[in-house]
């Protein structure tokens, strides 16, 4: 540090303190950054690098953004997974000796933004922590904006930490290295979130925060958990969290379990194609009119219940409101108003909520004791024991409304916050500037008078404060020495009186003394509210609760939803049931319903075989997420359905392709496969599409066999596995609880129409060359896969009839074969036909071979073509 300036000395000992985040270090109205941290922030940031003396022997790169706006370029590091600690001068500058004291004030990461920029209003930013205590893992999580605290453990296991992890989505992880170590390296984890080796601190905090009662209940692993994600929060915000109030407790095995993979693909809060809450099921479900509701419904998804209880109650609630139209409407109206109240009270705690966040506090407030009256008046037992004796934080209202006035500017720091009649002194002050506002206007209409001057004007500026000004032209008519010249302009002169001066005084200092007196009774009201976080936090819980059913009820009623029984047994019955989104999406179209049972002894496997594209995936998926829609305490799209409390939701719904993490398609599905076999129980739902495709027909086959007679046999659960190995419809002679199902086709001549209808039986073709004839590949190509498939003798097995109709022969599929044009037999026969001069037969084996899409092919083609290109070969 030898030759460095004092203030650069000063800049690098700070900088020790935070090693892995940028320094915005404040340097009068500048936050400036030097060395690397200021060249890899202009370039993140795209803002010009400068050079410093700094007593060294070259430059110090040197890079800086306006304090006013600095919440933007934080936002933009932050979004950019950085962490940004912010150093401000602590001490005034103009009494310190040397250096001014610096220090940082508070670490920003994504997992601690506060900022309303870097937040969207309707989900959750967690932060979260993993550590290992004696085989137990304990994982707690938090949202700093709205003060949430979550803890559970579980027996140590990589699978077990990802599910749950993955409930949260956290934008930051901390806790154990080698924990974390192992979490990086794992295949399904987002490589890119930042993390930080962060243990063993902060139990002796933990008691002093909650209190020993409530960290005395925590197993080891949970208190460890909490103690390292409290005192990592507490360490980088500077402050105590008082928004921070409790700690919620739970059990993994209190919620259904659904791995992140079954959430991707059953598309519960975004969909897989483009990862936007668009087209999910959250999407579709989420009507509420509050940032609190729209959470707590992501929260209510992201968890289903296993209580039938707990969930009976939250379909009484909605009943009630499905059935009371009027009542519905009325919530809602009285909902749309209110503001995030959870977000505006961890701005309180945080003491940087303004004037018209507490105003917004109240008006919110406000609306509980219209939304109480509603509930007592639905006579339902659900509503009314809710509210009965929630707390309205009446008081709280009425004190922001004594003290506040309705339109409260932006700063707390420039006055105009408090309400006349709340300070005496403060009304005396006023009284003050305003009587001298008077007098001034007094003085200049006598001022006018003696001089006869009718343009003299009084004015204030910063710099002279107030004066009289007199245009040249009319200079001449002053008396002589009763003015003092203070400045002179092109066109005009300004001058002072000592009566003005001394009246000056008395105004300024009102008006200073106003802005400090207004500044602290805003001070006293806010650490007053501050005082009273858990009974606000608890009214915003009972509005978020209030809006969930009501969106809910809203969806169930518009889409005709049904009331499911939930109960314990182990059958599961679905008349007439609907894909919730796809139905949604297809508006006006008709979606066909389909049932479905499931139940012991003789039908809890559904094997169904079917075409391509006739719908299997959709039903699969319906049936799923009828059973979570119940287990959150919603209706359901079906005219009626039983369903029995499920513990985890085990899906292998199409390709997961995992290639950034180096793993085949393959080896995801049997890993897969692997979990299932070790987590399903006999209250699980298995659903595997198309199993065993991603390797050779007989080893795929087998596999596929093994799997199902292993969940048969040995886990017991009800599962859906749809196939396109025709082969295995026999095992519905050797399991007993097997049944075959097929998605009926009809054919009409050219047409092959999807009924998407589930009819009993096994089907004998996939109709896959008459997709891929709709897909648009030449004819020539459909033609010569018909031939294939004749050759292979591949043509359906009379006993098993496809469609109500009967099977058409290849022949007449065949037939279906639209002709090719001119050009097209030219092209497809120079493809196809004699290789072209100058390339060899392996050359045009390769160019055949790239051009093939792997992706859209089953095994059984893909085997076809392999057959194809060795004849060519051998030709
Ligand atoms: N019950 C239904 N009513 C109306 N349309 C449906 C129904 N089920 C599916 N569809 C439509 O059919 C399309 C194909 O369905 P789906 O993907 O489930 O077929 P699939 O049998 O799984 O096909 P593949 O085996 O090729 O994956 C869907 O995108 C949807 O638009």
């Amino acid at each position: 540090m030898a030759g460095y300036t004092p203030m650069i000395q000063q800049y690098l000992a700070i900088k020790e303190e935070a090693k892995d985040a940028f320094l915005f270090f404040r340097l009068g109205d500048f936050y400036e950054m030097f060395f690397d941290d200021a060249v890899l922030a202009a370039r993140e940031l795209e803002i010009t690098l400068t050079g410093r003396e700094g007593g060294g022997k070259e430059k110090i790169p040197m890079c800086g953004v306006p304090y006013h706006s600095a919440s933007n370029y934080i936002s933009r590091l932050i979004d950019k997974g950085y962490k940004v600690a912010v150093c401000e001068q602590v001490e005034d500058p103009s009494t310190a000796k040397g250096v001014v004291r610096r220090e940082i004030v508070r670490v920003i990461t994504p997992g601690t933004v506060m900022e309303d920029k870097s937040l969207d209003g309707t989900t959750n930013n967690f932060i979260a922590s993993v550590v290992s205590v004696d085989g137990m893992l304990g994982l707690s999580a938090c949202d700093l904006s709205t003060g949430e605290l979550y803890v559970t453990s579980f027996p140590e296991g990589m699978t077990a930490l990802l599910d749950e992890l993955t409930v949260y989505e956290p934008s930051e992880l901390v806790g154990d290295g080698e924990l974390l170590a192992k979490l990086k390296a794992e295949a399904a984890w987002n490589r890119q979130l930042p993390m930080t080796a962060y243990g063993e601190k902060g139990e002796e905090q933990l008691r002093q925060k909650f209190g020993e009662e409530q960290v005395q209940e925590l197993s080891a692993a949970r208190r460890k958990a909490v103690a390292a994600l409290v005192s990592y929060l507490e360490e980088t915000q500077k402050r105590a969290l008082s928004h921070m109030q409790s700690i919620t407790a739970y059990e993994p095995n209190q919620f259904m379990v659904l791995d992140h993979y079954t959430r991707r693909n059953l598309e519960l809060t975004e969909t897989v194609q483009s990862r936007s809450k668009k087209g999910s099921l959250l999407w579709l479900l989420d009507r509420t009119g509050t940032a609190m509701g729209a959470r707590l419904l992501r929260r209510w998804i992201d968890k289903p219940l296993l209580s039938s209880s707990a969930i009976t109650r939250r379909l009484d609630a909605v009943e009630t409101l499905h059935r009371n139209l009027i009542l519905r409407e009325d919530m809602r109206a009285q909902l749309q108003p209110i503001y995030d109240l959870e977000r505006l009270v961890g701005r309180v705690a945080y003491g940087n909520a303004n004037g018209r966040d507490l105003n917004a506090l109240k008006s919110s407030l406000r609306r509980i004791p219209e939304l109480k009256e509603m509930c007592m008046r639905s006579g339902a037992d659900v509503l009314i024991s809710l509210v009965e004796n929630a707390d309205d934080c009446a008081d709280l209202a009425d004190m922001i409304d004594t003290v506040l006035v309705e339109d409260a500017p932006l700063s707390i720091r420039e006055g105009g916050l408090i309400r006349t009649g709340y300070d005496d002194y403060l009304d005396q002050l006023r009284e003050a500037s305003t009587n001298g506002k008077k007098w001034l206007a007094e003085l200049e209409r006598r001022e006018r008078e003696a001089t006869g001057v009718k343009s003299l004007k009084i004015g204030y500026n910063k710099v002279f404060g107030y004066y009289l000004e007199v245009s040249k032209a009319n200079l001449s008519m002053l008396p002589e020495g009763r003015y003092e010249r203070k400045q002179t302009l092109a066109n005009a002169e300004r001058f002072v009186t000592p009566e003005l001066k001394e009246k000056e005084r008395l105004i300024l200092e009102a008006e200073d003394k106003m802005v400090d007196v207004e500044y602290g009774r805003f001070l006293e009201l806010r650490d007053h509210i501050a005082l009273h976080l858990h009974r606000l936090q608890r009214a915003a819980a009972l509005i978020a609760e209030l809006d969930v059913y009501q969106s809910m009820a809203t969806v169930s009623a518009e889409r005709r939803y049904t009331r499911p029984e939930v109960g314990e047994a182990y059958d599961l019955t679905i008349e007439d049931g609907r894909h919730p989104v796809v139905e949604a999406v297809m508006e006006g179209a008709n979606f066909i319903a389909n049932g479905t049972s499931l139940a012991r002894p003789d039908r809890s496997i559904l094997l169904i075989t079917g075409p391509n594209m006739a719908g299997k995936s959709t039903y699969m998926r319906q049936v799923a997420l009828i059973g979570i829609m119940a287990q959150i305490g919603c209706f359901v799209p079906a005219k009626r359905a039983v369903i029995p409390l499920t513990d985890r939701i085990f899906t292998r719904i199409g390709a997961a392709d995992d290639l950034i993490g180096g793993q085949s398609t393959f080896m995801v599905e049997m890993k897969d496969i692997q979990v299932m076999t070790e987590k399903a129980t006999v209250s699980s739902l298995v659903i595997i599409d198309e199993l065993g495709r991603g390797t050779s027909t007989g080893e795929g086959m087998a596999i596929a066999q093994a799997v199902i007679e292993y969940i048969h046999h040995h886990i017991g659960c009800k599962a859906l596995v749809s196939t396109h190995f025709h082969e295995l419809a026999h095992l519905e002679q050797s399991l007993s609880s097997l049944v075959n199902a097929r998605m009926a086709v009809e054919e009409s001549g050219k047409d092959v129409t999807f009924l998407r209808k589930l009819i009993p039986g096994a089907a004998d073709t996939s109709y896959g060359i008459y997709c891929a004839q709709l897909a648009g590949l030449p004819s020539s190509i459909i033609g010569r896969a018909y031939d294939l498939l004749e050759q292979s003798g591949a043509t359906g097995n009379a006993d098993t009839p496809v469609t109500q109709a009967s099977v058409p022969s290849i022949e007449s599929r065949r037939k279906n074969i639209v002709q090719l044009s001119m050009f097209e037999e030219a092209a497809v026969a120079q493809a196809y036909s004699e290789p072209r001069k100058g390339s060899s037969k392996g050359e045009q084996l390769a160019e055949n071979l790239r051009k093939l899409d792997l992706f859209n092919m089953t095994p059984m083609q893909a085997m076809q073509w392999l057959n194809e290109m060795k004849q060519k070969l051998s030709d």
